[in-house]
């Protein structure tokens, strides 16, 4: 058995749990508040600011776990290292984590020193600086602070009057008191997908088929696996996927997120060292082991004999029309769970604010049926499902 201090207790940390405890192992679930998703599953939890260094050693001195796996990116994450040093399993890996928690040192890494093709960039530190980039980026262009995440701080502007706002909003959206943002071309893309990849202690790098998604405001609303994308696209995403991962080492699941156009072929976005929120379609049953059990699997060592796609899955969030501090309640869950093939996950968060995902809605059928009208379903089932 393992000692985990799982770093974030959400929806995805939950599910993470849920697959570790099948395998017979120890969590400590940690969170900036109480009653977490994750926690409510757990062995243990700890509620401290995970951003502050000297508490998270304070935690780690004190339940003295085997590995450490990072459910979200507020962590600081810089004392990881010295935790891997010690010899306790960072997952990924330190690197990863510390990485991918700043989208500067992703995109330089994928960009500059791996030679991915990804959106023109810059970096501004202050409003002079953003509109300066702007002005050679060109509009429409996309700002986001360089440490945020679920579209957080992200605004796409469209007219050099929008700047200033998108300034403020971008610095107000920041995690941590970094005043810098990155300012992107605006990619046409056709379609996006996330491709899960499983990197193992002993094995070769393996791939989930992709997950097509859509997002509003940068924060994901729906996902569908598999989708259909050009051959030739998916293997150059694969090899990109391959090379990232490689470059920022270590053993887990992580969701590598792509641009694809018809007209300019694939982009590298971002990627997450970890389960991703649009993977949650793989809850539906769509392969033979979800990307919970596939991370854990990395996690521990354990052999993955292979993924196999076996029936086409869809996933539409429920967000919250509402910020209170008292706990949520839900109406309508009837009409979801009256439907077929469907499932129907409310992650029990303890307060809401407004468009917080509470729960999500999967809906599955068999491959070769039709995908845009099982993705109408789940959205229109997730529609069902009020919070209040
Ligand atoms: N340069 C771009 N061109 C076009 N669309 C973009 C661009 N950057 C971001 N987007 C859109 O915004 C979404 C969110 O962006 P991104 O993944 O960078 O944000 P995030 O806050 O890290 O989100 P998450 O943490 O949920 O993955 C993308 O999936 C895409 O739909
Ligand atoms: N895109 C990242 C993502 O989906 N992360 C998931 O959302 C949780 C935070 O939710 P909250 O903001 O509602 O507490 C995280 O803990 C993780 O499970
Ligand atoms: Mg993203």
């Amino acid at each position: 058995m393992k000692k985990i201090l799982l770093l974030g207790s959400g929806e995805l940390g939950k599910e993470f749990v849920i697959s570790a405890q099948r395998k017979g192992q120890y969590i400590i679930a940690c969170d900036s508040y109480a009653g977490a998703p994750a926690m409510q599953v757990a062995d243990e939890c700890e509620v401290f600011s995970m951003l502050d260094g000297d508490a998270l050693e304070r935690v780690v001195r004190k339940h003295h776990p085997d590995i450490i796996v990072p459910e979200i990116e507020a962590i600081r994450t810089e004392r990881l290292y010295d935790f891997e040093k010690e010899g306790i399993q960072v997952v990924p890996s330190a690197r990863a984590v510390n990485f991918t928690m700043n989208r500067k040192a992703i995109r330089d890494l994928a960009a500059k020193e791996l030679g991915l093709k990804t959106a023109k960039y810059f970096y501004a530190k202050s409003l002079d600086e953003l509109k300066e980039a702007a002005a050679q980026i060109g509009f429409p262009c996309v700002v986001k602070p360089l440490m945020s995440s679920s579209g957080k701080g992200q605004s796409l502007i469209k007219s050099a009057d929008e700047l200033e706002h998108a300034w403020e909003y971008g610095c107000n959206g920041s995690r941590g008191d970094i005043k810098e943002l990155i300012i992107e071309e605006f990619i046409k893309f056709d379609s996006e997908i996330t491709l899960l990849t499983v990197t193992q202690k002993n094995g070769p790098t393996l791939f989930c088929p992709p997950i097509g998604h859509v997002q509003k405001g940068g924060d994901y609303r729906e996902s569908f696996q598999p989708a259909h994308i050009d051959p030739a696209h998916l293997k150059e995403a694969q090899d990109m996927a391959e090379k990232v991962t490689r470059a920022l080492t270590g053993a887990g699941l992580w969701g590598v997120e792509f641009f694809l156009s018809h007209e300019n072929g694939v982009y590298f976005s971002e990627l997450s060292p970890r389960p991703h929120d649009t993977g949650m379609v793989t809850l539906a049953g769509t392969q033979n082991l979800n990307e919970f059990e596939l991370h854990l699997r990395a996690v521990l060592g354990l052999p993955i004999p292979g993924i196999k796609q076996e029936r086409m899955g869809a996933s539409a969030v429920i967000l919250s029309p509402i910020a209170s501090q008292e706990r949520p309640k839900y109406r309508g869950m009837e009409a979801v769970t009256e439907a077929e093939d469907t499932y129907l996950r409310i992650f029990g968060k303890p307060t809401t604010r407004v468009n917080r995902r509470m729960g999500v809605v999967l809906c599955y059928a068999p491959l070769g049926s039709d995908l845009d009208a099982l993705r109408d379903k789940a959205k229109a089932l997730a529609a069902k499902v009020e919070v209040y």
